[in-house]
This record gives structure tokens, C-alpha cells and sequence, in this order.
């Protein structure tokens, strides 16, 4: 993360004022969607002003307009070899198009989209059952359908539309399930799992959002599919002879297409034109969706990136030395873990409270499936328990098992996890039989967690305010809910929260960002709060400020925290116990100051020492030997 030392709450760069251009006014900018979008209007203008411009019925006959030139009394486009006006004729054929194109994209849409999400999100066999029933349909050859059914379809051009909708549905349902199986285990739709928010809700408002740009080229390409299907059947002769299309009149104009060539033109080129504005209007939306910020997001993420590893050593030598500080002063204070309690303690005025059992985890085990078919167990029975008002520290090293010990916890596993233990329970009641709903209505109320990577936690399509007030929706006004968030804001050290309410998250920092996800997980009042190395991802200044506003916000609102962390420094500061992790296995668990002073497996003493064993890092280097100039100071 790239936070420079900032003023608590104060802005990285200052966010623009300037209000986001929308993308409709992103699409008209753009030269290519413009132009498109100008001719598509003018076509279907064109098909609309039929009664207006064509003075006969497109299916008139008369033996007089038999293959009339251009201009004819009547006939301004001339008339076909059976004497039927041509510029009626386009014009029918411009909506009997639009209209197939809205059929066929509109079905295999509707189709693909809603089975997509459900697959993609949902997983396991309902994606299974799904793509073997779309995989069947891609194997079935429509057109002969389309034959075979042209008795009972009667020619008519909508049901052709509708059966050439369901067989093109199957390529919008892989792309749509494809990007949700990509999106679903985002960090920001966690968290808004987390938040408590239903799987309807994440589905439409998170999930959906996201693969909006490509299911609008989708329909764009459906479209203008749908469009040329029609087109080519009624070329082939199927469908009813009373309907006009493109095709149609392309059949017709080959049998003079040596006298008469124009009567090829016209259908021809209204057809490519119809198809190749909607094709291009599809792209420039696309365009216009991403926006700007993709370019300069994607930029920043890198910086971040970059100055990530460049702070990362310094990062944790100085968190390392809170800890051993903290921990030298404990072994000479006749109290040492009243110390950093204390402090945060004596800020607020806590409430006394007594200790009870809050979370108790009892011979967890979560596996993978390996190819062989067994699992491998990445949490190997895992014991621990957090009483309430208490913070037990989770500490490994990267790989241990520490992430998937919370995710149980919190149920946010992957769907091909498979999780077993003797006991889970949250103030005794057990959360392993849970259903969906009810482990949503525990992460909303009574679990809240803090993740690692405050930015990729924060949906960017949505402001700050948006999704801190979403998840209180649902047991309070919005106005009600928007005076607490702003109020929470202030409460964890963010100086302007209006300004950073309406802002989106590449508008402030990652510190900020980090307090922005405190303050919506102590939103609902949690028991619990899973915090999983919330300060990794940011600056050694922001590290410590963040630290405190936990300390002070576990002490004020009395919550039990699991906090979750390769970093010994980041416990001896904050836990009063710690379950020490290595490969899966909690192998040494006990209050911080004894572990710390007198730690008993090896695993806990090579991460101690790494800690403590400082003195050749942090030995001054030897002074410079002044030398002389050439101009005979000393330098
Ligand atoms: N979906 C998955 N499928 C298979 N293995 C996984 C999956 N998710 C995590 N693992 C494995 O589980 C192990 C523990 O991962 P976990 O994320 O809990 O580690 P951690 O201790 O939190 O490390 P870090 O501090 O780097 O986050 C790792 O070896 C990881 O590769």
C-alpha cells in the first residue's frame, strides 16, 4: 500500500470535486459511439416514419412498378420484379429486424444471464447440472430445428426468434458464469457477505454490476446475431412471404441481379449498416462503462504494489520493535499486560464486564480435494476459544492455516471446502448447522470481520457512504443509518467524513480505506471481530494508528477479537492470548506475556527470535572516515 505518512484521516491526494462523467455522456464523446449510435437512430427512425414516406403497403403488387427505376412517380427506390415498392419494403424489413434482434438477444440474455449467475455464484452441483444442460444445448443444430418445428411455428419469424434465443443463450451463459466464478471471491464480495448482505442482493447489486460491460457487448452481438439469422432464413425462403425482410429482398434482387443490381444494394447495405452500428455502439458502451478510472486505477495499483515491497521490510522491523519494546517493558512492570490495555482503557472508561466463553472452535478441519480424490487438510484440528472483551492473537507464518481458520468461522469458505469440527459456536450457540440465511443474519449482527487488503474490500462502483449504509438498511432508515456511518467515521479518526462518505474508494487512501472497514465492521456492535492482518497492507505510520483505534475500539465497545497475524510485534501490542499456528496445527497456545518470556515449541521460538534476535539489523553502521577534498575541507 502506498499511504505516505499522512495526518490521520487526511486525504492522499485531494479527490476530485468534479462529479463523475456518466457513461452515456462518455459514449457520446467517443467519435466511434457517436456515429454509431447516430446511424442505428436514423435507421429506426426510418423504420418508424414508414407510414409517412412509402405511399403503398409493402406487399402491393402492380404490373406497372414490375422492376422500376429509382425515382419512379411513387416509387422513389424503384419497384421489385413483382412490382412491389422497395422502399416500403426496407422499411418493413428495418423493424421486422429490429424486432427479431430483440427477441433473440432478449431471450438468450434473459436465459443466459440468470443461469450464469446462479451457477457461477452458487457452485458445486447446481453449476454442474446447469452447464451439462447449456453443453447440451450448444450440441443441438437449431437450424434443423427451426425446420423441423416450421409446421408448428407457422412461418412466423417471432417464434423463430425465440427458438434461435434459447439455442444462443448457452455462449451468454459461459460468459456469465465464467466472470462470476471470477467476481464471487473477490474481497469486497466477502465482505459484503460479511456485511451480512442476502445472496440476492450481492447477486444484483455487486456481482450483476460487474459483468454488466460484457453482457452489453453480449447484446450487442446477440443482436445483430438474431438480426442476420432472420435475415438468412428468409434469404433461404423460411418464414411467411407476407413479411418483408432483408432477406427476402435479397433472394428477390439475385434474380435480376445483373439487370437490376440495385435492387441488391439497397437491402444490403441497410442490413450491414443495421448490424455493424449495433456491433460498434456495443463496443463503445463497453468503453464508455470502464471509464477512465480503469486506466488510473490499474496504474495506482501498481505504484501500491511497488512501494508495498519497498516498505514491507521496514514495515515489520518496526512493528517487531513495538513488540520487543513492549515486551522489555513487560518483563521489568510488575503488570506488564495492563500496559497496552490500560492505555486504551483508561481513554474511554470501559464498562466493567465479566468474561464469558464467546467463541469456543473445537478440532476444526478444513480440506481440499486433490486429484487422487482424498483431501488435504490445510487446517488440521484446530482448538481455540476467545472469551468476550477478550483478543486472542492467531499467529503463523504465511501458509499456516490462519486465513482458513477464520473463513470457518466466519463460513465464508470456498464451496469446494470440506470443513469438519467437534464443536463451533458463537456464545454457545453452534454455528456449524447454520443455514445460508441464518449465517448471514450472524456475520450482519454478531460477527464482523476486517480484512487485509482494505482497497480490494471496497467495491469501486460504489461510494463509501453506498456500501457502509447498505448492510444497516435492514434495521433502520437510510437517513438513520447514513447519521450513524457519518458519526462512526468520525469515531475512527476520519477528518472530513462527509466528503469521505460521498467518495469512492480510489479517491482516498489506504489507511483511510483501512478506517473506513473498521468503522462499517463495529457498525452493527459485533461480539466478535475477526481481524485478519489488518495492518499488513499499509504503511508503518498508518500500522500503528490503526492499531491503536483497534485497541481503543475493542476496550470501548467490550468486543472479543480473533486478530489474525504473522506478526509478533502485532501481539505483544494487542492480545491477551495467543494460539500459535504452523502447518495447519495450533502448537503452542497462552497468555502473550508467558509465551513471549518463556516459549515452549521450537515453531513459537524461531518466530520469537526472529522477532528479538534484532541486534545485528539494528546495529549502527560504523561512522563514515571523513575525507579530504580536493578543495582541502573535510567531507
Ligand atoms: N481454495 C483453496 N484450495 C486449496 N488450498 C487452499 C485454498 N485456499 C487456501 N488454501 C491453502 O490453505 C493453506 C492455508 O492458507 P491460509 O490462507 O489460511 O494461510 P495463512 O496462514 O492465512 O497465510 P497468509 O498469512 O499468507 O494469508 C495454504 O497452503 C493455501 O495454499
Amino acid at each position: 500500500m502506498t499511504n505516505s505518512p499522512l495526518t490521520p484521516g487526511a486525504p492522499r491526494t485531494a479527490p476530485s470535486t468534479k462529479k463523475r462523467a456518466g457513461a452515456g455522456r462518455r459514449l457520446l464523446k467517443n467519435p466511434l459511439g457517436a456515429g454509431s449510435l447516430g446511424v442505428l437512430v436514423a435507421v429506426i427512425i426510418l423504420g418508424q416514419l414508414g407510414p409517412l414516406l412509402a405511399e403503398h403497403d409493402p406487399n402491393f403488387a402492380s404490373l406497372d412498378a414490375i422492376n422500376a427505376p429509382v425515382g419512379t412517380p411513387g416509387y422513389p427506390m424503384g419497384g421489385d420484379q413483382y412490382g412491389r415498392d422497395i422502399l416500403a419494403r426496407l422499411i418493413s424489413s428495418i423493424n421486422v429486424s429490429l424486432v427479431s434482434g430483440a427477441i433473440g438477444a432478449g431471450v438468450a440474455i434473459a436465459l443466459g444471464t440468470t443461469f450464469g449467475l446462479i451457477a457461477g455464484y452458487v457452485g458445486k452441483k447446481t453449476d454442474a447440472i446447469t452447464s451439462w444442460a447449456f453443453n447440451l444445448l450448444m450440441t443441438f443444430p437449431a437450424l434443423v430445428l427451426v425446420l423441423v418445428l416450421s409446421p408448428i411455428t407457422g412461418g412466423s419469424y417471432q417464434v423463430m426468434m425465440v427458438i434461435f434465443g434459447i439455442f444462443l443463450a448457452p455462449g451468454t451463459y459461459r460468459l456469465v458464469r465464467n466472470m462470476v466464478v471470477g467476481v464471487r471471491n473477490e474481497l469486497y464480495v466477502d465482505a459484503a457477505r460479511v456485511a451480512g448482505l442476502s445472496n440476492r442482493r450481492i447477486l444484483s447489486r455487486h456481482v450483476l454490476y460487474v459483468v454488466r460491460g460484457p453482457i452489453i457487448i453480449s447484446i450487442a452481438f446477440l443482436a445483430s446475431s438474431a438480426i442476420g439469422i432472420q435475415a438468412g432464413l428468409a434469404f433461404l425462403g423460411l418464414g411467411s412471404p407476407l413479411v418483408p425482410s432483408f432477406g427476402s429482398m435479397t433472394n428477390d434482387a439475385f434474380a435480376n441481379i445483373y439487370l437490376y443490381p440495385e435492387q441488391l444494394v439497397w437491402p444490403s447495405a441497410l442490413l450491414a449498416m443495421l448490424i455493424g452500428s449495433i456491433i460498434l455502439l456495443g463496443n463503445a458502451y463497453r468503453d464508455a462503462l470502464a471509464g477512465p478510472q480503469e486506466l488510473s486505477k490499474r496504474k495506482r495499483k501498481r505504484q501500491r504494489e511497488q512501494s508495498a515491497a519497498a516498505e514491507a521490510s521496514e514495515a515489520s522491523t518496526s512493528q517487531m520493535d513495538r513488540g520487543y519494546e513492549r515486551d522489555s517493558a513487560n518483563q521489568t512492570d510488575a503488570a506488564p499486560q495492563a500496559t497496552a490495555k490500560e492505555r486504551a482503557e483508561s481513554a474511554s472508561a470501559p464498562e466493567p464486564r465479566g468474561r464469558t466463553d464467546l467463541l469456543n472452535v473445537t478440532n476444526l478441519k478444513v480440506g481440499y480435494p486433490q486429484v487422487d480424490g482424498s483431501h488435504k487438510f490445510v487446517v488440521d484440528g484446530v482448538s481455540l476459544h476467545v472469551d468476550t472483551g477478550e483478543v486472542v492473537g492467531l499467529v503463523g507464518e504465511s501458509g499456516s492455516g490462519k486465513t482458513q481458520t477464520a473463513f470457518s468461522i466466519l463460513g465464508l469458505l470456498p464451496p469446494e471446502a470440506y470443513v469438519e469440527a467437534d464443536a463451533l459456536t458463537l456464545g454457545g450457540t453452534s454455528l456449524a448447522g447454520l443455514s445460508g440465511a441464518e449465517m448471514r443474519r450472524v456475520r450482519s449482527g454478531v460477527i464482523s470481520y476486517i480484512p487485509q487488503e482494505p482497497m480490494s474490500n471496497l467495491d469501486p462502483s460504489f461510494t463509501i457512504g453506498n456500501q457502509l449504509v447498505e448492510p444497516l438498511k435492514a434495521g433502520m432508515s437510510r437517513r438513520e443509518a447514513k447519521t450513524m456511518i457519518l458519526e462512526l467515521l468520525d469515531r475512527v479518526g476520519i477528518a472530513d467524513p462527509p466528503r469521505v462518505f460521498a467518495s469512492y474508494p480510489h479517491q482516498i487512501s489506504g489507511g483511510m480505506a483501512q478506517r473506513v472497514l473498521i468503522a462499517g465492521a463495529v457498525a452493527s456492535r459485533p461480539k466478535l471481530l475477526i481481524a485478519d492482518e489488518p495492518t499488513t497492507a499499509l504503511d508503518v505510520t498508518v500500522q500503528a494508528e490503526i492499531l491503536d483505534l483497534l485497541r481503543s475500539l475493542q476496550s470501548e465497545y467490550g468486543m472479543g477479537v480473533l486478530m489474525v497475524t504473522h506478526n509478533f510485534g502485532v501481539v505483544a501490542d494487542l492480545c491477551d492470548r495467543v494460539a500459535v499456528m504452523s502447518n495447519g496445527k495450533i502448537v503452542e497456545v497462552g497468555d502473550v506475556r508467558t509465551i513471549l518470556r518463556t516459549p515452549s515449541h521450537p515453531y513459537t521460538q524461531e518466530l520469537i527470535s526472529a522477532i528479538l534476535d534484532e541486534e545485528s539489523v539494528r546495529e549502527d553502521p560504523p561512522p563514515l572516515t571523513p575525507r579530504v577534498s580536493p578543495l582541502g575541507g573535510a567531507r
